[in-house]
């Protein structure tokens, strides 16, 4: 579906992005994580083609990025990106339906309108409709900027959708349903790419995962080989320590709390710290 080769990036003589190379395959879920300034939303604007590789190449469907129109390439994938501020008054169906911009001229058909309307009910916020985009709290703005993306992408064959952090600002249940969401749209044959800060949501969906530093791409593969202690340690810098609950069929990463590089998590120190804020009262 979209393969990237040996791709180099840099803005202002600084590279951002270091030969990075991989290949994610239609029905495929792949998270990419890695600590702050990784280089992970660099990474997936080379995917949309907000940004262009210095060198290396990104072909979709074998085709260079490059290579496609922006009409044609707005019809091949979405993206939903990590900044989406509008204060504009639109409405809540008007957002969603800007997906649908590259597909009609002048008014929307019917069908436009329903594939809204179900992308709406898709991430649970159908009853929104007719609010003020601006109204809303930043989650389920979220949801329904996550509505859109899903709209742009609806019955598209093989289409390709790029979601950088698509869970900010959601409660823990939206977290959970737009993992779920993402892997309904794998199990249709769509590609998902996603930047992803929860490691045990990558590790519980995603087919793969790619872990990025200093924008290299530090490791990546099946979610049990790569989201393992050691290379969460060097690429984020902590502890974890992976737990099977009884009854489950996934281990949970867990913040080592015993270990000396969490300061603060200890008992000690913790009531060390509310001793402090105490006197400070
Ligand atoms: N236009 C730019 N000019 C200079 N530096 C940039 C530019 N865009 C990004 N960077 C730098 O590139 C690095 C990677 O940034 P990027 O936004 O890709 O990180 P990230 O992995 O998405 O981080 P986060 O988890 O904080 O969102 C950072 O050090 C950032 O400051």
């Amino acid at each position: 579906m979209i393969e990237v080769n040996n791709v180099n990036f840099g803005v202002k003589g600084r590279q951002l992005i270091h030969n990075v190379s991989f290949r994610a395959n239609a029905g495929e879920f792949w998270a990419i994580v890695g600590a702050n300034g990784a280089g992970k939303s660099t990474m997936m604007k080379l995917l949309s083609r907000e940004h262009k590789p210095t060198s290396g190449s990104i072909e979709l469907h074998g085709k260079n990025l490059d290579r496609y129109k922006l009409s044609e390439l707005a019809r091949k994938r979405a993206v939903l990106a990590q900044q989406n501020s509008i204060t504009l008054a639109f409405s809540v169906e008007e957002i969603v339906l800007m997906g649908r911009y590259p597909f009609y001229d002048s008014q929307p058909t019917d069908r436009d309108l329903a594939i809204v309307d179900h992308c709406l009910q898709k991430v649970g916020i159908a009853h929104f409709k007719n609010r003020s985009f601006p109204t809303l709290s930043g989650g389920e703005q979220q949801r329904v900027q996550l509505a859109r993306t899903l709209a742009q992408i609806w019955e598209i064959d093989g289409g390709l959708i790029l979601l950088d952090e698509p869970t900010t600002g959601m409660d823990l249940l939206h977290q959970y349903e737009t993992f779920r969401l993402a892997r309904e749209m794998t199990a249709k044959g769509y590609g998902v790419i996603a930047v992803v800060h929860d490691l045990n949501l990558a590790l519980q969906y995603a087919d793969q995962v790619l872990i990025m530093k200093d924008g290299k791409a530090f490791a990546s593969g099946i979610p049990e080989e790569v989201l393992i202690p050691e290379n969460i340690k060097d690429s984020f810098g902590l502890s974890v320590k992976l737990i099977q609950p009884d009854h489950t069929h996934f281990p949970i990463i867990v913040p080592d709390i015993g270990n000396s590089d969490l300061p603060g998590y200890n008992h000690h120190k913790k009531e060390h710290i509310t001793s402090e804020n105490n006197n400070s009262l």
